[in-house]
């Protein structure tokens, strides 16, 4: 499988303020980039924390990468894939619609009404790790359901799990011109932290687009 992560931070490297309410760091342009990479990809995922702080759909905007998709054989939206081991999707979350089909990553310790729940909305639950959803394990799952290419939005803390894991392929980030600020601010890499074995990234790009930069990196093996 293919991964790569992207998000939107401020300069001082913080993706929302300490409300955790979804701030529009990139304009109109990176939106778009971002909809061209949700269009080329096979699933589109972010970490429960993120649902429940932005509600997002995960869906494609344009018509035009929609109709492509349709004309390719593909569905119109690539999947949406939740990590949630500690069971905190709400039943009315916009990623339970049925514009597409949603996996929800769970621990085997995740509640069987909870599971029930979520199939009865048509949601495919993948249960790995004891505690926590071993992200390594539920990717050879979401393999087997045809899902190659994986587009991670966010937030923090499952960006840090990736990185712990040597999960992730590709990086991009826009650099917003603006300061968020705050200690329990999210930043692009939230968990525990490394404390040595820094992951090391190849700077491939830097592109200014609306009124920041995209900075694209290679994450080498
Ligand atoms: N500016 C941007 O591009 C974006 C900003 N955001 C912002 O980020 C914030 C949300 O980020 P976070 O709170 O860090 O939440 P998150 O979206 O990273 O979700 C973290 C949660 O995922 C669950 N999870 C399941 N398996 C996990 C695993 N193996 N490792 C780690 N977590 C696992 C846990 O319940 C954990 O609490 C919000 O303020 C949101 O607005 C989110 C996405 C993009
Ligand atoms: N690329 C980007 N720029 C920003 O400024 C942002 N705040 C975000 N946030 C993420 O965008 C996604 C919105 O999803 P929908 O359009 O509702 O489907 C979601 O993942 C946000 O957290 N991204």
């Amino acid at each position: 499988m293919h991964v790569r992560v992207n998000a939107a931070i401020s300069a001082d490297g913080k993706l929302s303020s300490r409300r955790r309410e979804q701030i529009a760091i990139s304009g109109d342009d990176d939106f778009d980039r971002v909809d061209r990479l949700r269009a080329e990809s096979d699933a589109v995922m972010v970490g429960v924390g993120t649902i429940l702080a932005d509600d997002p759909s995960l869906t494609i905007d344009s018509a035009d990468r929609r109709e492509n998709r349709r004309e390719k054989g593909l569905a119109e939206n690539p999947a949406r894939v939740v990590a949630d081991s500690h069971i905190r999707t709400p039943p009315n979350a916009t990623v339970l619609d049925d514009s597409a089909e949603t996996y929800l990553l769970v621990s085997e310790a995740a509640p069987s009404d909870f599971v029930a729940q979520m199939e009865e909305q048509d949601a495919t639950v993948i249960a790995t790790g004891e505690n926590r959803a071993d992200l390594a394990g539920a990717f050879d799952e979401l393999q087997s359901h045809g899902i190659e290419r994986l587009f991670v939005e966010g937030g923090g803390e499952i960006i840090f799990s990736l990185f712990e894991e040597g999960l992730v392929d590709r990086l991009s980030v826009f650099v917003g011109s603006v300061v968020i600020g705050g200690r329990d601010a999210p930043t692009l890499s939230d968990g525990d932290g490394f404390v040595e074995d820094f992951p090391q990234l190849d700077l491939e790009r830097v592109e200014r687009v609306d009124s920041g930069v995209v900075l694209e990196y290679d994450v080498p093996a």
